[in-house]
C-alpha cells in the first residue's frame, strides 16, 4: 500500500542550478504563483486611474484587467500526464480586510481573475495567504466566502480547492492558528472546498495542537528549508517531531478532505541553503521522499495503522428491519480476532458449566442445550462445535438462531457437510421465539459501536424472560458504552450534504473520518449485564467532562467495551484513553463511582468502528471549560420503539474571594440551580480556576451582566445601592429569595411537600454546608447550551417487537 500523501516542490522562478537540481520524478507537484509583477504593476496602474477619476467626480466602475500571457508565471500548456502537476500561490499583494471598498473589491477582482485563470488550466489547489490584520478577520474571511461560493463549483471536479497557508501555532497560545482558522471556515460554512495548508514549525508542536490539526482538512504542509537540520554526513534531514508530524498525516491519508483526498508536502526554499549541504537542491527531496517511504512501509507493518479506505459515514444498523448482504457477513467472518476471542470464552465458559453440572446431582441427566442467537452464516457456530469437540463434552445440542432467510441457508448447508446433528437450526426472531428446551449457555454478538444500539438488550432480556434458567451463563456476560464530546469537522461537512432528513438527528458510524476527542476523558455512561439485574431498559445519563483547550464540538462520540466471559473482552474504546466509570450507584466494594481505567482497543480487531452522535450547531467551547452531557436511552413499551436522545451544556468556573462573601452567601441560600451553582473551595478542587486560572476564566469568558449569577452582579454592584431595596422591613423577604420563594410557593414545593419519587435524597443534600473556613467560591455559570436532539425519537428511533 502506498499513501495517498505526495510530494511539491516550490522552485525559484527561472532558476536553473548546477547538476544538482532536482529530478521531475522526485516530486509530484510544483507551487507557483499564478501572476507576476507585471500583473500587479498593471494592476495598480488600473486602481490609480480609478481613484484620479474618483477623485474628480467621475463616476467609474472598478474593473481589474484579466492577466495577459506575460504577466502568469503559470503557463498554458497542455497537461502531461507523466509531468508534475500544479498548485498555485494566489497573489499576497491584495488586502482583502481593507475597509476601503475600492482596495477590497480590487482584491477580490485580482483573486477572482487569478481561480478562473487555474481553473481553466487544470491547478487543482490554490493557496492563499493569511490574514494581516487579525482585528479585521471576518472581513476577510467573508472575502474568502465570497470566492468560495461565487467561483467555485464544488460538485466539479474542475474545481480548486482553496487553501489558507498558516502556521501550525504561535507560542503565545498554541491553538491561536486553530482558532483563526475555525472562524473563517465558519464564516464560510464550512465550505467543502476550504482547506489549511500548515507550516511546520521550528519548535516542537505541543501533542493537543497536533491532534486538532490532524481532524482538520489539511492538503499541505509547507516545509521550509530553514527548519532542516544536517546530519552527520552534511546532509539536509527533519528534526525527530517533524518527522512524527508526516508521519501522523500519512496515517490520516487525506481522509480529513472532502474533496482532495490527498496531502502534498510542499518543499521551499531549498534554492537558499542547497550550496551548504550535501547534495544540493536534490537532497532535500531526496530526504521527504525517503520519509514518505519509511512512512508506507512502517504503515504496512502496523496492523492498527489506517489502511486507506474511503471515509465513510453510515448510518447504524437496524437489526430489526436490515437484513445484512452476504457481502457484510463476509467482512464480518474476516475478523479473525474477535472469533478467536469468543472461541476462548465458549471454552472456558464450556468448562465452568460442566464443572458445576459434574456436581450437581442431575449430572448428565439432560443435554447441555447452547444458543447461538443471532447465528448469521455461522461463525459462532463453528466456535461453539469446535470448542466442545475439544472439551470432549457428548450429551450437548446446540441451536442455531437466526432470523434471516439467506443466512439461514448457508447455516443449513453447513449443518448438512459438517455439523449434522449437533446443530439444529432455528429460524425465528429472537424476541418471538418460545422452546421447552431451556439453554444452558447463550452466545451471541448483536453489539453495535455503542454497544446496546443494536438492541443486544432487548433481544436476550425477551430469551432470559422465556427460554433460559436462573443460571444460564452469557457470552458476552456484560457490555458498557462510553462517549466522549468530538471535533470532527469533516463529519460536520457530510451531514449537511447528506441526503437524509434531520441528519444532525441521528446516530452515524464513522469509519476513517479523522476525530479529535477534547475532553480530557472519556466517560462510560451506562452498563447491562446478563442475565439482566433488572426487566428496565431504559437508561439516563448526566455526566461531566473537563475541557482543557479550546475547541469546536460536532457531536459526542460512542464506543463499546464488552466481557465476553471472565477476563476475555472486546473493545473499541482509543488506545491509551483514561476511561471514568459510570456510577454504579451501589454502596460498597462494588461501587465504580469516580473510578479511572485505561482504555485499549483490542489489537486487530476492525469489525466495529465508532459511533457518532451529532449536534445541529458546532458548539464553540473555551478553555478551562465543563462540558455536561445529557443522554437518554429509550425503550418505550408504550410507543412500541427505541431511541436515544443527548444534548450539551457548558460551564465555566468563576472564582470568587472574600469581597463578594455577602453575595454569595445571599446566592446559596436559594440552593443549587441548574444555571447557577456554588461551591465552596478551601483547595484546588478544579485544576485551572483558582491564581491564574481565575485570571484564565475571566480571560476566556467575558461575563455579560444577562448571565452572571445575580449575587455577582450585586456584589460588582457595592457601591451602587441607592435604589436597592434593604430588605430589613418586617413583612417582606430578603431580594434573593423572592422569586424562587414564590416558584417554589406556587407549586407547594417544599419540606412539607418533598417528592414523591426522590427516594434517595434529603432535600437539601445538594446545597453545601456552612462552614467558617472560607476561601474562595466557585460559580459555576453556564456559557452555552446545544438543542436536545432527537426528542421523543422523532428523527431516529427503532420499531420494537
Ligand atoms: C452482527 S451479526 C453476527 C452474525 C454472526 N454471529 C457472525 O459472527 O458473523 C448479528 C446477527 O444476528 C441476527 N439477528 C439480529 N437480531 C436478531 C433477532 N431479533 N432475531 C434473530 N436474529 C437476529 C442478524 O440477522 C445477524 O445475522
Amino acid at each position: 500500500m502506498k499513501s495517498n500523501v505526495y510530494v511539491g516542490l516550490k522552485p525559484v522562478l527561472g532558476s536553473v542550478t548546477s547538476g544538482n537540481e532536482p529530478q521531475e520524478d522526485r516530486y509530484d507537484y510544483v507551487l507557483h504563483p499564478i501572476t507576476n509583477s507585471r500583473y500587479r504593476d498593471r494592476v495598480k496602474l488600473a486602481f490609480h486611474e480609478h481613484r484620479q477619476l474618483d477623485q474628480k467626480g467621475v463616476q467609474a466602475v472598478l474593473k481589474v484587467p484579466e492577466p495577459q500571457l506575460q504577466e502568469l508565471c503559470l503557463p498554458p500548456a497542455a497537461a502531461n500526464a507523466t509531468s508534475p502537476g500544479f498548485i498555485g500561490l494566489l497573489a499576497s499583494w491584495v488586502d482583502l480586510e481593507s475597509a476601503d471598498a475600492d482596495v477590497q473589491e480590487l482584491s477580490y477582482q485580482v483573486l477572482s481573475n487569478e481561480w478562473r485563470y487555474a481553473t481553466f488550466v487544470g491547478v487543482k489547489q490554490l493557496i492563499l495567504a493569511p490574514p494581516k490584520n487579525l482585528t479585521c478577520l471576518n472581513r476577510y474571511a467573508l472575502m474568502v466566502a465570497r470566492l468560495l461560493y461565487q467561483c467555485s463549483n464544488h460538485e466539479s471536479s474542475n474545481t480548486p480547492v482553496l487553501s489558507i497557508s498558516l502556521p501550525f501555532f504561535e507560542d503565545s497560545d498554541p491553538l491561536s492558528t486553530w482558532e483563526l482558522w475555525c472562524t473563517v471556515r465558519k464564516i464560510c460554512s464550512y465550505h467543502p472546498s476550504l482547506t489549511i495548508s500548515l507550516a511546520l514549525p521550528r519548535d516542537r508542536t505541543p501533542s493537543h495542537v497536533l491532534q486538532r490539526w490532524l481532524a482538520e482538512p489539511v492538503t499541505c504542509l509547507l516545509v521550509s528549508s530553514s527548519i532542516f537540520a544536517t546530519n552527520q554526513y552534511n546532509y539536509p534531514v527533519l528534526n525527530k517531531f517533524n518527522q512524527q508530524i508526516i508521519f501522523e498525516f500519512q496515517k490520516v491519508n487525506g481522509c480529513s478532505q472532502s474533496r482532495l483526498s490527498e496531502l502534498c508536502v510542499i518543499l521551499h526554499g531549498v534554492e537558499k541553503y542547497a550550496f551548504k549541504v550535501e547534495g544540493g537542491e536534490a537532497a532535500y527531496l531526496e530526504y521527504i521522499n525517503y520519509l514518505l517511504k519509511r512512512g508506507d512501509k512502517v504503515m504496512l507493518t502496523d496492523p492498527d495503522a489506517h489502511t486507506f479506505s474511503e471515509p465513510r459515514v453510515m448510518p447504524p444498523l437496524d437489526p430489526y428491519s436490515t437484513d445484512i448482504s452476504n457481502a457484510v457477513y463476509h467482512t464480518f467472518e474476516q475478523d479473525k480476532t474477535k472469533y478467536e476471542l469468543y472461541g476462548q470464552a465458549i471454552t472456558r465458559a464450556l468448562k465452568s458449566i460442566q464443572m458445576n453440572r459434574t456436581a450437581s446431582i442431575i449430572k448428565g441427566s439432560s443435554p447441555l442445550i447452547i444458543l447461538v442467537a443471532g447465528a448469521g452464516r455461522g461463525p459462532l457456530v463453528d466456535e461453539t462445535y469446535k470448542a466442545v469437540s475439544e472439551l470432549k463434552i457428548s450429551n450437548y445440542q446446540i441451536i442455531a438462531l437466526e432470523k434471516s432467510s439467506r443466512a439461514v441457508l448457508y447455516l443449513q448447508k453447513r449443518k448438512y457437510e459438517y455439523w449434522k446433528d449437533s446443530v439444529e437450526i432455528v429460524k425465528d426472531d429472537i424476541c418471538l421465539w418460545r422452546s421447552n428446551k431451556k439453554v444452558d449457555l447463550c452466545i451471541s454478538e448483536l453489539l453495535g459501536s455503542f454497544g446496546c444500539n443494536e438492541l443486544s438488550p432487548e433481544c436476550l432480556s425477551s430469551l432470559e424472560r422465556y427460554n433460559c434458567k436462573p443460571n444460564t451463563v452469557f457470552i458476552p456476560q456484560k457490555y458498557s458504552s462510553y462517549i466522549a464530546p468530538v471535533s470532527a469537522p469533516l463529519l460536520y461537512q457530510s451531514l449537511k450534504t447528506v441526503n437524509v432528513p434531520n441528519a444532525f438527528e441521528r446516530p452515524w458510524v464513522i469509519h476513517n473520518i479523522p476525530y479529535c476527542i477534547i475532553s480530557t476523558k472519556i466517560n462510560e455512561t451506562w452498563s447491562f449485564q446478563h442475565p439482566l439485574a433488572s426487566s428496565q431498559l431504559s437508561r439516563s445519563t448526566i455526566t461531566d467532562f473537563k475541557i482543557k483547550n479550546k475547541g469546536e464540538i460536532h457531536g459526542l462520540i460512542g464506543f463499546f467495551k464488552a466481557t465476553l466471559y471472565d477476563d476475555i473482552c472486546l473493545s473499541i474504546l482509543p488506545n491509551n484513553s483514561t476511561v471514568k466509570l459510570a456510577d454504579t450507584g451501589t454502596a460498597g466494594p462494588e461501587s465504580t463511582s469516580g473510578l479511572y481505567v485505561k482504555g485499549e482497543h483490542t489489537p486487530n480487531m476492525a469489525s466495529w468502528s465508532p459511533i457518532v452522535f451529532p449536534l445541529k450547531q458546532p458548539f464553540f467551547i473555551s478553555d478551562d471549560t465543563e462540558l455536561e452531557v445529557f443522554m437518554t436511552r429509550n425503550n418505550s413499551y408504550t410507543n412500541k420503539k427505541f431511541w436515544y436522545e443527548w444534548s450539551a451544556s457548558s460551564f465555566v468556573y468563576l472564582v470568587m474571594s472574600d469581597r463578594h462573601t455577602q453575595s454569595a452567601k445571599s446566592l446559596e441560600k436559594l440552593g443549587a440551580s441548574s444555571a447557577q451553582q456554588i461551591s465552596r473551595q478551601n483547595s484546588n478542587h478544579y485544576s485551572s480556576p483558582p491564581a491564574a486560572g481565575l485570571q484564565k476564566a475571566f480571560g476566556q469568558f467575558q461575563p455579560s451582566p444577562n448571565i452572571l449569577p445575580e449575587a455577582i452582579q450585586n456584589a460588582n454592584n457595592d457601591d451602587n445601592d441607592m435604589f436597592e431595596f434593604s430588605g430589613s422591613e418586617s413583612g417582606f423577604m430578603g431580594s434573593h429569595q423572592s422569586g424562587w420563594k414564590s416558584v417554589q410557593d406556587i407549586h407547594g414545593l417544599g419540606l412539607k411537600n418533598a417528592p414523591v419519587f426522590d427516594l434517595h435524597q434529603s432535600p437539601h443534600d445538594s446545597i453545601i454546608g456552612e462552614s467558617s473556613a472560607l476561601e474562595e467560591y466557585h460559580v459555576r455559570v453556564k456559557t452555552g447550551v446545544s438543542e436536545m436532539q432527537n426528542v421523543g425519537g422523532q428523527s431516529y428511533s427503532i420499531t420494537l417487537r
